[in-house]
């Protein structure tokens, strides 16, 4: 991109955690005043809610962005006052292992909104890939268990603040390429599917794949709440998937029906785990979709459910016993982010560590992870070629040398996804009009978003974000082995 616009004031580079909607477009064709604090660098990814793009903050050449632009309805013009709200509330999260937001943008022109994140260079996705289709070998004990407390040390945070995930999968967990923090997971996306209605209803119409893999069995079977406990049932799934880098239940998803009730993934789960009886989840029979599972599943008998065999572990291994206990049926008695952050399993050497891709112990093969590829053809819009010199001549970071992502001038970005992976269907996405309350006061039109939570538990969200650190969430386990940091 690299406008070469100097008028943008440097001042609003700084300006994290900052709203800003100016729609003033500097001289500088139809691009933002806001834009143009950035050096665009290209497109990263596409996921259900539109586009990530890599971007430099001018004042700070050293800092990477992700910008996440969300897609515009079709049949709206904005965004509602209540997901800005939640926006909002968003950027009070800060946890060593949450995705920092560091700035929202509003481009009032066509009422389309910027989230911009702190950028992370891989994430789990792009791991396991690796491992099974390049190197072809398995990540080692370390790096798991390293990632794996990590990430369930950014969840239990995220729950203490009355956030549940819901979408939880590899590539919403990142984790932080070389620098300070190198090695370091970030959980991204979270929040966003309660502002953008259910994650159970694709909102894009991009082709961009959503899958059921990491659904928990409650919300399959109809359950019409959110609870913390549909992350940790997806931990499990991605643990599982880490130990054999393959996900561990592959339903085909049946498309364009309302209904949750999801036939195959279901009988993947059974399969694996064996039906679920109503002695060990008694809650089950009252679920929407029981009946239906029963007529339709539980009449292929499951004999011999083995889900150590599954993922090669002795059911004595306290990684074994772990990942039974995130794979439990009755989403009460599934352990909780707090309780597996205490397991044995985290306390039997090789200790987690900080940075999770450091070299393992010596004489183990060091993993070097490819960098993010950057499509630098495409703009914000989507559509824009950028010109073929301006990734040199605009005095971008990765033209100016510094570290930075590997650039692809031609390649596509959206990443391959397996053949057969299940997707939802579109549906439109829930706009509003934004115009009409300057400043995020009035003009509020609720009801259109379904809010999942009252004030109350709101406000006391809020309280519980200020507290930012709730005890004992930050420190990892005592360290026998320094080397690790
Ligand atoms: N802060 C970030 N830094 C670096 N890459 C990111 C960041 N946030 C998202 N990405 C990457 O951008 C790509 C698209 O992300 P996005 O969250 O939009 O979609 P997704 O997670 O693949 O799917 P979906 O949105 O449907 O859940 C992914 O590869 C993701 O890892």
């Amino acid at each position: 991109m690299g406008d070469g616009n100097t008028n943008q004031s440097s001042s609003r580079a700084g300006n994290s955690n900052s709203m800003s909607g100016n729609n003033n477009t500097s001289g500088n064709g139809n691009r933002p005043e806001w834009l143009q604090q950035y050096d665009l660098n290209g497109k990263i990814g596409e996921g259900t809610y539109g586009l990530v793009f890599l971007a430099r903050i001018k004042s700070n050449r050293s800092k990477s962005i992700a910008i996440k632009k969300f897609k515009q309805s079709k049949d709206g013009d904005g965004v509602s006052p209540t997901a800005i709200r939640e926006i909002m509330l968003l950027r009070e999260i800060n946890h060593e292992n949450v995705v920092k937001l560091v700035n929202v943008h509003i481009n009032h022109a066509d009422m389309s909104l910027y989230l911009a994140f702190d950028y992370a260079e891989h994430d789990l996705y792009e791991i396991i890939r690796h491992h099974r289709d390049k190197v072809n070998q398995s990540i080692n004990q370390y790096t798991i268990k390293s990632l794996l407390w990590q990430l369930l040390n950014g969840l239990n945070y995220l729950h203490s603040n009355w956030i549940v995930h819901r979408d939880l999968k590899p590539s919403n967990i990142l984790v932080m390429g070389e620098g300070e923090e190198h090695g370091v997971v970030k959980i991204a996306d979270f929040g966003l599917a309660r502002i953008y209605q259910s994650p159970l209803k694709a909102l894009s119409d991009n082709g961009v794949v959503v899958t059921i893999w990491y659904r928990a069995p409650e919300l399959l079977l109809g359950a019409k709440h959110y609870t913390s406990a549909v992350d940790m049932w997806a931990v499990g799934c991605i643990f599982a998937e880490l130990l054999t880098l393959k996900p561990l239940f592959q339903g085909q998803e049946v498309k364009g029906t309302p209904n949750p009730f999801q036939l195959d993934q279901l009988d993947k789960i059974f399969k694996v785990l064996g039906h679920p009886t109503q002695e060990k989840w008694p809650t089950l029979v009252n679920l929407p979709h029981w009946q239906a599972d029963v007529q339709q599943i539980q009449g292929r008998k499951y004999e011999n459910a083995g889900l150590y065999s599954v993922v090669h572990l002795s059911p004595k291994n306290p990684a074994y016993d772990l990942l039974s206990k995130m794979l439990e049926y009755d989403p009460r008695k599934r352990i909780t982010a707090a309780q597996a952050l205490e397991h044995e399993y985290f306390r039997m050497e090789p200790l987690p560590g900080r940075n999770a891709l450091v070299p393992p112990q010596p004489g183990e093969k060091v993993v070097n992870y490819p960098n993010r590829p950057v499509d630098t053809t495409t703009d914000f819009e989507g559509t824009i070629s950028l010109q073929p010199s301006q990734p040199a001549s605009s005095g971008n970071a990765v033209s100016g040398g510094m570290p930075g992502p590997h650039v692809m001038t031609t390649r596509s970005v959206p990443r391959p996804m397996p053949m057969g992976m299940p997707r939802l269907q579109p549906q439109g996405m829930a706009a509003y009009n934004l115009t009409s309350q300057a400043g995020m006061g009035g003009g509020m039109n609720p009801g259109a978003m379904p809010m999942q939570r009252g004030v109350a538990a709101q406000a006391h969200q809020q309280q519980q974000i200020r507290r930012k650190d709730p005890a004992g969430m930050t420190g990892y386990p005592p360290q026998k082995n320094s080397r690790r940091f």
